[in-house]
Parts: C-alpha cells; sequence; structure tokens
C-alpha cells in the first residue's frame, strides 16, 4: 500500500476486531458477514468507484456499460479474413480491446476453469503456483492487484536447487483474492514446467514437471525446487483432473492467443495470409526479419495466469476489486463469468464490459503498444466488485521470452511516424514496478521516447 493511501483514507472509527482481520483476506471477511470494510480497503476519494449508493451498483453496468467489439474468431479464420481483420485492427487502435468469440476452446473447459478457480483459491488446504524457472530468475518481487503481495527470494540459481522464501500474506489493498500462476514452455523439450504451492505452509513450493502429488515433509519456510526429482507428492485436494483442466486450458489459451498475434501481425501489415506460412523472408536484407519472427519468440514466450476472485463486498463503493492498471504483455485473454466487474477507461470514462458467455475479454498489453509502435493501445482497466455476488475472472498474459528485448517493430517505424518507445524487457519491468510506489506506476511512460 502506498503512505499517501494511508494517509487519506477517510477515518472511521477503528474496530480492533475488524481491523485485526483483514490479513485473513477478503473471502474471509464476506463468509462472517461484516458489514463495514477494514479501513485497509477503504480507499481515497478520488479514487473510488463512482458509485454513490450501493443501489447504484445494479444499475452501473446498464447506464455506463459498453458493448465492446467483438471479433467473431471463426471469421478469422475463413474467406471473411480480411473484414475480420480490419475489425481487429479498429478495435486495437480505438479501445485496445475486443470480446472473441466463437474460438474453438471446448465451452465445458472454460465452464470448469471458472468453477475450479473458487475451489482452487478457497480450498483450505491448496493453493497452487505455477511458475517457470526462467521467470523466477529474474523475478524477486510480485505484483498483485497493483500491491505488493509478496516476495520471492531465491538465493542459488545454479544447478537445479533453489532456495528461497515466499511470503504472500504483505499488504492486500483491494477486495479480490488471487492465485498467479506461470507457465514456461520448452517447445523443443514439449514439455512446461509447474511450480506448486501449498497453502498449509505458505512458504512452501515446488517444482514438477508432472502432475504434482502432494509431498508430507515439506519444510516449512523454505523453497525446494528439484526440476528432475521424482518425489512422490499425492494431494486429494489437487486431483489429476484439476491439473489436467488447468494444463489443458493454458495449452489451448495459448493456441488461441498466437491464432490472435498472427492475425494481429496481419493487420499491422507484417505479414500477409499469403506469406504467414512461410518461415521468415527478410527480403529486404535489412535484417529484422519482420513481423514472423516475432511469433516465433513468441511461441516459446513467457505466459502467466491469475485467477481473480472477488467475493460479495459490503461498501463495494469505497473499494475496488483491481486497481487501474495496464497489463505489461502483448496480449490479456480474460475468461469470466457472468457477474460484470471489467471496466475500462474509455474517453476519460470509466466503463463496464458485459460479459458475453464462453468468450474472451482481450487486451492490448504493453509490449504489443511498444511492438505496434503505438498504433495499439494499451488501455487502462480496473475491476469493481458486487455488494451481493460473487465473481471470478481468469486472466491469461502472454509475451515474448522474459529475457528477449522488446522494441517497435522496424517496419512499422517511419517519417510521419517515428520510433516512439525504448528498447525494454521483463527484467526492467520488474526492476521498475518495484522501484517506485503504485501511485506513480506507469510503465508505458517510462519507455517513451521524447517525454
Ligand atoms: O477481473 C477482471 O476483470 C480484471 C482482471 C485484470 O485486469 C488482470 O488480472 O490483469
Ligand atoms: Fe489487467
Amino acid at each position: 500500500m502506498s503512505p499517501t493511501m494511508v494517509m487519506t483514507v477517510e477515518t472511521r472509527k477503528e474496530d480492533d476486531e475488524l481491523e485485526s482481520q483483514y490479513q485473513k483476506g477478503v473471502k474471509h471477511l464476506s463468509d462472517n458477514g461484516i458489514e463495514r470494510l477494514p479501513n485497509k480497503y477503504i480507499l481515497p476519494v478520488s479514487e473510488r468507484p463512482n458509485l454513490l449508493l450501493i443501489k447504484e451498483l445494479a444499475y452501473a453496468c446498464k447506464h455506463s456499460n459498453l458493448t465492446l467489439p467483438v471479433i467473431d474468431f471463426a471469421e478469422l479464420q475463413g474467406p471473411n479474413r480480411s473484414q475480420a481483420l480490419d475489425s481487429l485492427a479498429n478495435a486495437c487502435e480505438h479501445y485496445g480491446f475486443f470480446q472473441e468469440f466463437r474460438q474453438q476452446i471446448m465451452p465445458v473447459v472454460l465452464v470448469l476453469m471458472i468453477s475450479h478457480g473458487v475451489f482452487w483459491l478457497h480450498d483450505d488446504e491448496v493453493l497452487w503456483l505455477v511458475g517457470s524457472i526462467s521467470l523466477l530468475s529474474c523475478l524477486d518481487w510480485v505484483s498483485y492487484g497493483g500491491c505488493s503481495v509478496g516476495w520471492i527470494m531465491l538465493h542459488n540459481l545454479g544447478g537445479s536447487k533453489v532456495w528461497g522464501t515466499l511470503d504472500i500474506l504483505v499488504a492486500q489493498v483491494c477486495w479480490v483474492e488471487g492465485l498467479p500462476c506461470c507457465v514456461e514452455r520448452h517447445a523443443e523439450l514439449h514439455q512446461v514446467r509447474w511450480l506448486v504451492l501449498h497453502q498449509k505452509w505458505k512458504l512452501s513450493c515446488h517444482w514438477c514437471d508432472e502432475v504434482p502429488q502432494m509431498h508430507h515433509n515439506w519444510n516449512a519456510v523454505t523453497v525446494l525446487v528439484e526440476i528432475d526429482s521424482n518425489i512422490n507428492w499425492v494431494s486429494q485436494y489437487i486431483s489429476t483432473c484439476c491439473w489436467k483442466l488447468a494444463v489443458t486450458y493454458a495449452n489451448e489459451n495459448k493456441y488461441l492467443f498466437l491464432k490472435l498475434m498472427e492475425a494481429i501481425e496481419e493487420s499491422l501489415g507484417l505479414t500477409t495470409t499469403t506469406t504467414k506460412n512461410k518461415k521468415t523472408d527478410d527480403s529486404d536484407g535489412d535484417g529484422d526479419g519482420d513481423g514472423d519472427d516475432i511469433l516465433e519468440e513468441l511461441k516459446d514466450g513467457s505466459q502467466l495466469m491469475v485467477v481473480n476472485c472477488y467475493p460479495p463486498c459490503p461498501e463495494p463503493h469505497l473499494t475496488l476489486g483491481m486497481p487501474p492498471h495496464s497489463d505489461y504483455g502483448f496480449l490479456t485473454l480474460l475468461l469470466q463469468d457472468e457477474v460484470p466487474g471489467l471496466q475500462i477507461q474509455f474517453q476519460q470514462k470509466w466503463l463496464t464490459i458485459e460479459p458475453i458467455p464462453n468468450s474472451f475479454v482481450v487486451n492490448v498489453g504493453d509490449h504489443l503498444e511498444i511492438f505496434s509502435n503505438g498504433r495499439y493501445k494499451s488501455v487502462l482497466h480496473r475491476a469493481i466488485v458486487n455488494p451481493t455476488k460473487s465473481r471470478i475472472s481468469v486472466a491469461s498474459l502472454h509475451s515474448v521470452p522474459l529475457k528477449t528485448i522488446l522494441r517497435p517493430s522496424p517496419k512499422l517505424i517511419t517519417k510521419a511516424n517515428p520510433r516512439r518507445y525504448m528498447d525494454t524487457d521483463f527484467a526492467t519491468f520488474l526492476k521498475y514496478v518495484s522501484s517506485c510506489e503504485p501511485k506513480t506506476k506507469n510503465f508505458l511512460d517510462s519507455r517513451k521516447l521524447n517525454g
């Protein structure tokens, strides 16, 4: 939490019992029927959602909603591709967001992801985190909901063992509980690596390549990483079925992301439908490899999946589920249940996105804005919470491998549109976000050239 936030919080009479409960998380508070928010969750007046009366929340969606451009995945793959590409370009330029539907992920997988999100988050025994060694090797700070929720300290990254600690109980100021899961892909090995975190011992996690099984002798304060070990974990709670569901979802999500990026490249004029399957043809000899290089990078890129749960909130007009932010990657594919909550900033107003069943809300992230040299916009968005309903969303953030240097595509730099962003990479992003107060965090602005 930023110090400014502490100072500007509206003062209310302290209820020690209430205040002391905040650390148990918002699900606990909601389940216990609290009627007032602990001060910790109350935002300064200027940062609150504009819901003066709780009952106005019900109308917020109806009266300030936004119908996002809809991109039909089937059209993108069919004879109407060029019209679909025009709509895609328009959506990314003017909204930074679109709803994507008729994609090919089985509805049952989507429904199960949403319902299991609750299970994963709220089962007393199990909380899991999926991660990548390369992510962790440069990640010593974990951001969640715009505030720091934990520190991962990795002391020894050589060899196959890594020891560290993870403290997930640092201040939470938003009305959300969440679970970050990272996926690292090794295309050549057909392998995906996972990091698992067990809630019972909040400071323990374990790497594995296979479906995890519970290990009974964890040391409560250390992280043990043994990539090739065969430690026998057995969990009643993370059933093979759940795990496979998460893997299936992550893989399908990645496939959809790559298809969308193929279309986005084409919409930017970097490739054409006829050349898109060919190996990069750098026929202009400028050495930039044009658009196809980025697709190759993205195939092996990073993927972060975050399950967000927003329980019913007694005073939704005083807080937010997630503060305004932009996403760091190329695209975020957001799966949400039927409860509205996502708001995007459009023409200086916060507008609520009406959920469409079995579809994804897709948004342009900072990396795509940089890659497109500012043509496609990474737009601020936030989540509001609901007085009566719980809401779940699953965000999948995709980008290039963490060590890749990102820069505007040379083809998109012209005299009329000179280069707008400096080179950057993921480590620079982490350094930036961990070095300043949440209020002043705007990574994209820090990468802009000429002011
Ligand atoms: O839950 C939502 O609607 C927003 C989630 C989000 O923006 C994120 O996870 O980055
Ligand atoms: Fe986001």
